[in-house]
Order: structure tokens, then C-alpha cells, then sequence
């Protein structure tokens, strides 16, 4: 399973994250997010970087050529839509980054929302799913109905997101089998600043689920 940690803004933190075996590293490109990077600090953070973590970008509402720059700039392998982006939008961006993985991230209501994920499959390589918040794009801590999730199944990968932590990840796993999880605000002692206890104490719940799975 894929485990990405989002909102890393310092080279060190990127490091030891990837290190306890983190296979994904997020960094937000959206200005309003008190976690906001500019190229130059992801560049900052990728250089440290062993070369097979994913390194992705979340953007919300920016354009195509904006995207583009950003990822040319960075060294980004993926971009992760998390604004209003319809399926037109997530296929250009596709288009014009063939090597990128481009994953949409929709903020879950309710079960009709499935139902707009499944028009994406086709524009993008994977889905992501987060809670729906009513002022906030995300890195909001607020947890998706993962009993209402059993009844998703894409046919694309799909990270799971929203809320995650160290002490509700097995709680959630035990409901859902997504293709990865996506964890922000549940790893951190404030927004950009990751505690990194509490992402070796991630890590090691993982494990020992993976171990008790068998
Ligand atoms: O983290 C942010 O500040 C942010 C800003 C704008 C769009 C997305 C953002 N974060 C994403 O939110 C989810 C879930 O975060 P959390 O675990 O609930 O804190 C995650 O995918 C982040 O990439």
C-alpha cells in the first residue's frame, strides 16, 4: 500500500519521513494553505530525496501553464487537483504532463458523490478522497464515513485521505482497502511542522497490522 505524507516543508522533515518508509511526499502549492511551498522549497526537499518517493504536488483552481511551471521547476512526479477541476481540465493537465501522475482529489458529502468520482477514471491515473469541509480545502483533520466507503470501488487506484492519524489508521483500514493513504494534519504539531513520533508511530501500526494481516 502507498503511504503519502502531506504538507512537508522543511528538507530535514522530507528526509526522515521518507525514511521510515513513506513511499510519497506531498507539498502544497496552494498560496492561501498556511503549508504553501514555492518551487524553489520543494526543490529544496527533493534533492535530499532517495529517487524512488513519489513527490507530489497539490494545487486547487491554478491553470494548466501554472501547473506545468511548477512541476518544471521542482522536480514534482506528480500533481494532485484539489480545487473544483472538472474532467476537461484533469485531461489537459494530462496531456501536457504525460510523465506526471496526475491524481483528483474530491471532497466526499455523500454517496452521489461516488458517482461524480467514477467521471473522472478515465481523465486521470488516481483518485483521492477527503472530507468535504465547508470553508477549507483540505488538510482540515476531518474524517471521511469510511462504512459508507465499502461501497466505493473505482476503477482506477485511490488514496484514502481525511483525518487519518496514528490512532484511528487500523480503525480505518479495517473498513476500507484503498490503494493508499494520505495523511496531513494527523502527523504534525502545526500546519508544515511534522511530528516525527508521531510518523514513526504510524509506521510502526502499519507494520504491525500488515503482521497481524498476514
Ligand atoms: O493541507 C493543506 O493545507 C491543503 C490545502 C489545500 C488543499 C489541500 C490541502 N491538503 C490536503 O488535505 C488532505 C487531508 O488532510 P488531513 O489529513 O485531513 O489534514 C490531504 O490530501 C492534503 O494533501
Amino acid at each position: 500500500m502507498r503511504v503519502k505524507i502531506c504538507g512537508i516543508t522543511q528538507p530535514e522533515q522530507g528526509k526522515a519521513i521518507a525514511t521510515e518508509g513513506a513511499t510519497a511526499l506531498g507539498f502544497i502549492c496552494v498560496p492561501s494553505s498556511p503549508r504553501y511551498v514555492s518551487a524553489a522549497q520543494i526543490r529544496a526537499v527533493v534533492t535530499q530525496l532517495p529517487e524512488n518517493i513519489d513527490n507530489i504536488g497539490v494545487f486547487a483552481n491554478s491553470t494548466v501553464d501554472e501547473i506545468a511551471q511548477t512541476v518544471a521547476d521542482s522536480g514534482l512526479t506528480g500533481v494532485q487537483l484539489h480545487g473544483d477541476e472538472s474532467t476537461d481540465f484533469c485531461y489537459q493537465v494530462r496531456q501536457s504532463l504525460p510523465k506526471v501522475e496526475i491524481i483528483k482529489a474530491l471532497r466526499i458529502r455523500s454517496l452521489e458523490d461516488f458517482e461524480l468520482a467514477a467521471t473522472y477514471t478515465t481523465s486521470v491515473n488516481t483518485l483521492l478522497l477527503d472530507a468535504y469541509h465547508p470553508q477549507q480545502l483540505g488538510g482540515t483533520g476531518k474524517t471521511l464515513d469510511w462504512n459508507m466507503l465499502q461501497q466505493f470501488s473505482p476503477s482506477c487506484p485511490w488514496f484514502l485521505a481525511g483525518g487519518l492519524t496514528p490512532d484511528n489508521i487500523v480503525e480505518a483500514l479495517n473498513q476500507v482497502q484503498p490503494s493508499g493513504i494520505d495523511l496531513s494534519s494527523g502527523v504534525e504539531r502545526a500546519p508544515g511542522d511534522k511530528d516525527l513520533d508521531k510518523v514513526a508511530q504510524l509506521f510502526a501500526r502499519l507494520r504491525a497490522k500488515t503482521q497481524l494481516d498476514g
